[in-house]
């Protein structure tokens, strides 16, 4: 049986909605499922009890109670409390204005206390209190809630999750629902399948909800959950991220300034250029933003690979490879840099860097991001041009090489080697030098953002690509790549929760 986490059905959900399947068909799919299977399991109940819960969880049986009025069935509700989401909201109105369902709100024990005798005259009962939004230990009046669900002699049905089990371990810390049978959405939750959940799970009937398998595969929306934005009201400087840039060389010294420019605006505290000479004073001198560490000489070579591991060892995360040419012991020199930080600092290896780091294995954290010529330059294979066949090439390369590969292109493809991500955000206007630099300042900053180098080089690529649609909206094929930069912050605004949460308790 296919399992998801919670997190991933999160991320499902809402990137369902970015391809076009809204949440509330979702829900009310969720709702009309628990339903046919009531109709289904208990034919001759004719009086059926709703618990709902304030979240999405409630929401659903709120849609079940409509189908099963619909059906002809006696209904009453007990709502813990008004819902406070939309979508909950709209449907707990909806069953608001049947006739002849009852709805109480009960939002304390004693409330619900006084409706036991609801509980005794359900022939079935719809456990809606509590799903994959289960937090922390159980509160009131929803732990009473549990107890006296347990307590009533009509078999449960779960709403996705049993209340009070824990939906990605399967463990129940205080108490939980004794469900007869659980309706779970889209794929099995985790925990479900755990030998201790047995006894609350009952029988376990997977739905499906619509969600389309796209959703899962293509980055989208839902996929920022696995970053973490907040900031603490306590922060200082360096707590949200240092990038050091390798990259330049007597001949290019943009590159790396847009790479740390991009980590900048995407949100890292401290961006570092280390540079050949040349290319350090021309950083410089291209704003106040940038601080540039001189290499001496016109490129990267063998005798600087110390300075620069012991630099490294300042900094979360160091992007290799923009603008240092393949001249000299420039090659050499990477590789040996490779060597050195590998499994010890998170990396990202663009550019340049990836021609010399053919045949190399990566360990820990690690994110390679050629485009297709890079990517025949480091695996001598040019990648595919029909999408399935892209996808496996590059999750076999990553998997042998051990380093996240994201692949530039039309669709960007991204693999860990096991799981893949497709990114569909981009314009033809991209084409333009210079904006695969940004992207991989992006991969670096979000890459202090988050332990799953996968998921900060697909949502990298996803901001990528809407900033150069965002300024290609505005300038056409007359992008540079200095345009995204602008952009990259109302992207990630419009996408990720930005909050402060409080002070730290320690000094
Ligand atoms: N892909 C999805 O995520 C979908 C989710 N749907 C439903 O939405 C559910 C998830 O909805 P939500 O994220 O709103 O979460 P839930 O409805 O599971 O729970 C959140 C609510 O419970 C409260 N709560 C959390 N922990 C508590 C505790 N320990 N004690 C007391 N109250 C607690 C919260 O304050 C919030 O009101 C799923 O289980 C499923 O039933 C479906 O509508 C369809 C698709
Ligand atoms: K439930």
């Amino acid at each position: 049986m296919e399992v998801i986490t919670s997190l991933e059905m999160y991320v499902a959900d809402r990137n369902a909605e970015w391809l076009g399947v809204p949440r509330l068909v979702l829900m009310e799919n969720a709702g009309a499922a628990v339903a046919r299977n009531i109709l289904k399991k208990y034919p001759h109940a004719s009086r059926v009890l709703a618990v709902c819960g304030t979240g999405d969880n409630g929401g659903d049986g709120y849609v079940a109670v409509r189908h099963l009025h619909a059906a002809g069935k006696e209904v009453r509700v007990i709502a813990l409390g008004e819902p406070r989401e939309e979508l909950a909201a709209r449907n707990y109105q909806a069953v608001k204005r049947l006739w002849g369902v009852e709805v109480a709100v009960a939002q304390s024990p004693l409330e619900l206390l006084a409706l036991q005798d609801w509980l005794m005259w359900a022939d079935v009962i719809i456990d809606a209190v509590l799903g994959t939004g289960i937090r922390g230990a159980l509160r009131e009046p929803h732990a009473t809630a549990i107890e006296l669900m347990n307590i009533a002699p009509a078999p449960k049905v779960a709403v996705d999750v049993p209340s009070g089990l824990d939906p990605d371990t399967g463990e129940v810390r205080d108490k939980a629902v004794k469900a007869a049978l659980t309706v779970t959405f889209h794929k099995a939750k985790k925990g479900l399948l755990a030998p201790s959940a047995a006894r609350y799970v009952g029988e376990l009937v997977v739905e499906p909800i619509g969600i389309p398998p796209e959703a899962e595969v293509v980055v989208g929306p839902g996929d920022f959950a696995y970053l973490n934005f907040s900031r603490r009201a306590d922060s200082k400087k360096g707590d949200h991220g240092r990038v050091l840039v390798v990259g330049g060389s007597l001949e290019y010294s943009g590159a790396p300034v847009l790479v740390a420019k991009a980590a900048l605006r995407a949100g890292v505290d401290l961006a570092v250029v280390a540079a050949p000479e040349p290319a350090a004073y021309a950083a410089k001198a291209m704003g106040p933003d940038i601080i540039a560490v001189p290499l001496e000489g016109p490129r990267l070579s063998l005798k600087h690979v110390d300075r620069i591991a012991s630099l490294a060892e300042r900094f979360d995360v160091v992007a290799i490879g923009p603008g240092l040419g393949t001249e000299g012991e420039t090659p050499d020199a990477v590789r040996e840099i490779f060597r050195r930080l590998t499994g010890r600092k998170p990396l990202v290896a663009d550019a340049d860097a990836l021609k010399a780091l053919r045949g190399e294995k990566a360990a820990g954290i690690t994110v390679y991001t050629p485009h297709a010529g890079e990517f025949k330059a480091l695996t001598g294979v040019d990648p595919p041009h029909g999408l399935r066949e892209r996808v496996e090439v590059v999750r076999q390369h990553a998997s042998s090489i051990g380093a996240v590969i994201l692949l530039k292109g039309r669709y960007d493809v991204i693999s860990d080697g096991s799981r893949v991500k497709v990114n569909t955000t981009g314009t033809p206007a991209m084409t333009v030098g210079g904006t695969g630099d940004v992207l991989t300042g992006l991969v670096a900053s979000f890459l202090t953002k988050t332990t799953n180098p996968l998921e900060a080089a697909a949502v990298a690529a996803f901001v990528n690509g809407l900033a150069g649609e965002e300024a290609a909206a505005q300038l056409g094929f007359h992008i540079t790549a200095s345009d995204l930069l602008d952009k990259i912050p109302g992207v990630i605004r419009k996408f990720a929760r930005e909050d402060v949460t409080p002070a730290s308790s320690r000094a």
